[in-house]
C-alpha cells in the first residue's frame, strides 16, 4: 500500500515538473502529518479572461464564463476538430472513437488567448476555443433552455390572446410562418385563419411547415360520423381527452384539424395542456410523476380490419384506461396499484375544468396540435360534421422552426 501511495505522489511530482499543471491534494489521512492538507496549483490566464483550469487525475476542470465544467480526457480527444479527426465539409468525425485509449491523458495543456491546446502522448494536438467548450459542455448545455414553453390552463391561454396567423401570410411570408411556429412551440397549439375550407388548401398549409406523415388512416384524412373506420372518431359520440397513435412506436408528433362543415349542434374541440397537468403532478406527487415516466405500457389499436399492436415501451401519450387502446397495464404486480394511483392523479389534473380550453372549429380555422404534449377531445354532436386533416412529421416541423431561427 505504501509503495502505491508513493508512486502516486511521484507521478504527481513528475507531472508538475513536466510543466503539466495538476491539482495536487493529499486525501490519504496518513499523509496528513507529513504534508499540508491540500496544495492546489491551477493555471490562471490573464485576469481579464477570468479563466481557471485544473488538470485532475481523471478529468479536466475548466472555470470560465461563470461556469465550472468537467471534461473527460477521452471526450476531449474524441471531439478533436483537427483536419485528421473531423471532416469540416460533412460535419462528421473522421476519428474512430473506439480507437481512443480509454486511459488517455494530455501530456501538456496550455492556454493561448481564448484557445486551449491539449498535446496528447502521441504528439497529436487538439485545440478548443473556450466558448465552444462552454457551449458543448454538459454544464453549459444544462443551463441552455432547450425550447421555451409556456404551460397553460384555460385562463392563461385565453389571457395570452395568442394571435392567429392568416392563411396568406402563413403561406407567403416567412414572418407569418415564424410567428405561427413561435406560438406553436410555446403553447403546443396554434391556429391559422381564413383557410379556404377544402382538403387541398389544408394540405398546402401542412406542406408549408413539414412533410405529411402517411399512416393507417391515409396521408390527408377526411372523416365524418359514417363509421367508415372502426373508431369512435367516426361517430357522433364524445371523445374524452387523449393523444393519437400512442400504439405507434413513434406516436405522431403533430396533428392538424380543419372542420370543413358542420350543420348541427355540439362538436366543440377540447384542448388541455398535458405538460401543465404533468407539472402539477410533479409538484404534488413527484414519485408518481417519476413512475408514469418509467413504466412501459402496451397499447393496442384493434379495428374491424385487423389488429395494430405495439410492443410495451415507454410511450408518449395519454389514453384513457378504456379497453380500446390501453389494452393492459403490463407491469409487475407490485407496481400496478402504484401506477393506477399515479395515472389517477394525472387524470384528475387533466380533467380539471380550469384546465380545459374548448374551441368550436369552424371552416377556415385550422388547428395544429403538438400530439406529444396537448391532449384533445370532442363534444358529442348532432348533424353532418366533416373534418379533414393530417399528421405531420415532428422533426420536420422542428427543423422548419430552426431554419427560421427559432429555438426548437
Ligand atoms: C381521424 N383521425 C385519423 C384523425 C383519427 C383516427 C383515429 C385515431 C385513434 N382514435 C387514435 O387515438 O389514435
Ligand atoms: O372529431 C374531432 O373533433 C376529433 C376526433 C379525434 O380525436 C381524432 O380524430 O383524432
Ligand atoms: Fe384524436
Amino acid at each position: 500500500m505504501w509503495c502505491h501511495r508513493l508512486s502516486h505522489l511521484q507521478s504527481k511530482l513528475q507531472n508538475l515538473l513536466r510543466g503539466g499543471v495538476t491539482y495536487w491534494t493529499f486525501q490519504q489521512p496518513s499523509f496528513k502529518s507529513l504534508f499540508p492538507l491540500a496544495i492546489q496549483w491551477h493555471h490562471t490566464a490573464s485576469k481579464s479572461l477570468n479563466c481557471n483550469w485544473q488538470q485532475h487525475e481523471d478529468h479536466f476542470e475548466l472555470q470560465y464564463a461563470n461556469t465550472v465544467m468537467r471534461f473527460d480526457y477521452v471526450w476531449l480527444r474524441d471531439h478533436c476538430r483537427s483536419a485528421s479527426c473531423y471532416n469540416s465539409k460533412t460535419h462528421q468525425r473522421s476519428l474512430d472513437t473506439a480507437s481512443v485509449d480509454l486511459c488517455i491523458k494530455p501530456k501538456t495543456i496550455r492556454l493561448d488567448e481564448t484557445t486551449l491546446f491539449f498535446t496528447w502522448p502521441d504528439g497529436h494536438v487538439t485545440k478548443y476555443d473556450l466558448d465552444w467548450l462552454v457551449r458543448n459542455s454538459y454544464e453549459g448545455q444544462k443551463q441552455k433552455v432547450i425550447q421555451p414553453r409556456i404551460l397553460w390552463n384555460a385562463e392563461i391561454y385565453q389571457q395570452a390572446q395568442v394571435p392567429s396567423v392568416d392563411f396568406q401570410s402563413f403561406l407567403e411570408t416567412n414572418e407569418g410562418l415564424k410567428n405561427f411556429l413561435q406560438n406553436f412551440l410555446l403553447y403546443g397549439i396554434a391556429f391559422v385563419e381564413n383557410v379556404p375550407p377544402t382538403q387541398e388548401h389544408t394540405e398546402k398549409l401542412a406542406e408549408r411547415i413539414s412533410l405529411i406523415r402517411e399512416t393507417i388512416y391515409g396521408r390527408m384524412w377526411y372523416f365524418t360520423s359514417d363509421f367508415s373506420r372502426g373508431d369512435t372518431a367516426y361517430t357522433k359520440l364524445a371523445l374524452d381527452r387523449h393523444t393519437d397513435t400512442t400504439y405507434f412506436q413513434e406516436p405522431c408528433g403533430i396533428q392538424v384539424f380543419h372542420c370543413l362543415k358542420h350543420e348541427g349542434t355540439g362538436g366543440r374541440t377540447l384542448l388541455v395542456d398535458g405538460f401543465y397537468a404533468a407539472e402539477q403532478v410533479l409538484q404534488k406527487a413527484p414519485e408518481e410523476f417519476e413512475l408514469l415516466t418509467k413504466v412501459p405500457l402496451k397499447h393496442e389499436y384493434i379495428e374491424n380490419v385487423g389488429e395494430y399492436l405495439s410492443s410495451p415501451d415507454v410511450h408518449l401519450g395519454y389514453k384513457q384506461l378504456v379497453p380500446d387502446v390501453l389494452n393492459q397495464v403490463t407491469v409487475p404486480y407490485d407496481v400496478v396499484h402504484r401506477w393506477y394511483t399515479a395515472h389517477r392523479t394525472l387524470t384528475i389534473e387533466l380533467r380539471r375544468p380550469e384546465n380545459e380550453f374548448w374551441v368550436k372549429l369552424k371552416p377556415g380555422r385550422v388547428l395544429f396540435i403538438d400530439n406529444w404534449r396537448v391532449v384533445h377531445g370532442r363534444e358529442s354532436f348532432t348533424g353532418y360534421r366533416q373534418l379533414c386533416g393530417c399528421y405531420l412529421t415532428r422533426d420536420d416541423v422542428l427543423n422548419t422552426a430552426r431554419l427560421l431561427g427559432l429555438q426548437a
